[in-house]
């Protein structure tokens, strides 16, 4: 977990740059591959794994998504096993099709009471996905609200290992309730790995352990655990698009960066809430690089050295949701719109805190009601453009 990138900028220059903020995205294969790397912006270069033996926590995240991408690339042969297994619950009888049915329902149920705006955008998603698509929010909802509920203050590690025992079980389709019942069923339709649904589980862990994060690397495994698990358990239900030429990595790594911009843009949002639970999620060494500490954070006072530090946080923010953009158009033609809808209200969270004056510790950035509907049918306009003829281009080279 331990950071192995050595940037080539010196620490002096590091102090206040924003060439040391800069994420590592792209493809780690090619920095394993390359022991320098520069990324074609030309903004930055860094040596690769070359002094550490140690897998940085982006190489390690990479070798989840290509077992998933490899996952989809079996995609027709599990959904012929879909149907059989289809046909075996109509045969079974009608209260088992009941059951899941309403157990599919309860999950709407659920993402409409918790996320309203999203659970409408999936209603643009066929019946089949947008039911799968609840299941697989239900249960992220319930293992965050482990750490996070009301209940959260009980919650120990063997709590978490019956949980993801619990996991398991459903996966080998023995579910506990309804809920899992549901899921169950999606994984048996999809093909959604059991990897990331542990990953998430090992984030509630780190969370319940850990309240200081040192550098950026532990900082992106954290956000793979809670949140780009969430994208790479997302894609199998959502679909590649039949006309995408991109590779399946590439679809992947770009649900992976909307994870990891989303709850980058969280941890920004939320600075004093969290620093009034005693967490800063902040890499350590970038605070002392800019001259702040954690008493700073807990002071809550907006200081230009503050402002020039958010500056940077939100800049490698928006360059994870950049990353992200490369990959929704490859999607399923009816999953576009519910993920540039969500995508685009997110982002401008981080617009939202530079409005506020980057003053994170007592408001809370919010996208007004206004932008909000402003954003629909933009994400709707994006959305009717298909895979890209520049990814095309570059997959094909
Ligand atoms: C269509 C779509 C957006 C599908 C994702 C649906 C889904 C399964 C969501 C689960 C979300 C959830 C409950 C996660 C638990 C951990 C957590 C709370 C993460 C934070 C989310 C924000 O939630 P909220 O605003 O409620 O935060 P608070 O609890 O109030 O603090 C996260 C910040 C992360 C959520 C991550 C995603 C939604 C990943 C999205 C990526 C994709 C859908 C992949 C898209 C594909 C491409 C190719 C770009």
């Amino acid at each position: 977990m331990s950071g192995v990138l050595l940037w080539v900028v010196s620490p002096k220059e590091n102090a206040n740059s924003l060439l040391s903020l800069m994420p590592r995205i792209g493809s780690p294969r090619r920095s394993k591959l390359c022991s320098r790397l520069t990324f074609s912006t030309g903004v930055l270069a860094y040596s690769g794994a070359v002094a550490h033996p140690v897998r940085s926590s982006e190489e390690m995240v990479y070798e989840v998504v290509l077992k998933q991408a490899a996952l989809v690339r079996e995609q027709s042969r599990v959904k012929e096993r879909a149907l059989d297994l289809d046909e075996r619950i109509e045969t079974d009888g009608l209260s088992n099709w009941d059951l899941l049915n309403q157990a599919y329902d309860r999950c709407g149920e659920v993402c409409a009471e918790y996320a309203k705006t999203f659970y409408l955008g999936t209603l643009l998603m066929t019946p089949e996905r947008r039911r799968a698509v609840w299941a697989i929010y239900v249960w992220c909802r319930r293992t965050d609200e482990l750490v996070d509920g009301p209940n959260a203050s009980y919650i120990t590690p063997k709590a978490l290992d019956r949980w993801e025992k619990r996991l398991t079980d459903l996966f080998e389709g023995r579910p506990y309730d309804m809920y899992d019942a549901a899921l169950s069923d999606t994984v048996s339709k999809y093909p959604v790995d059991i990897q990331p649904f542990k990953d998430m589980v090992e984030g509630m862990r780190l969370d319940l352990r850990k309240s200081r994060y040192q550098n950026f690397d532990e900082l992106y495994l954290y956000c793979y655990y809670v949140a780009g698990t969430v994208g790479l358990m997302s894609v199998p239900v959502m679909g590649i698009s039949p006309e995408s030429k991109a590779s399946t990595e590439t679809v992947y790594n770009a649900a992976l960066a909307l994870g990891i911009a989303n709850q980058l843009t969280n941890i920004l949002r939320d600075v004093g809430e969290d620093a009034r639970r005693g967490r800063v999620y902040l890499p350590q060494d970038e605070l002392a690089q800019a001259g702040l500490s954690d008493d700073d954070i807990f002071r809550g006072k907006v200081t230009e050295k503050w402002k020039m530090f958010m500056k940077g946080q939100i800049k490698r923010a928006r360059m994870f949701f950049d990353e992200a953009e490369k990959g929704v158009s490859e999607l399923n033609s009816a999953s576009r719109w519910p993920v540039w809808a969500s995508l685009l209200l997110y982002r401008q969270i981080l617009d939202a805190i530079e409005a506020n004056g980057y003053d994170n510790f007592t408001k809370r950035a919010y996208v007004g009601k206004a932008k909000k509907l402003v954003s629909l049918p933009v994400a709707y306009g994006r959305a009717v453009i298909g895979p890209s003829k520049l990814t095309q281009q570059l997959v094909s080279r």
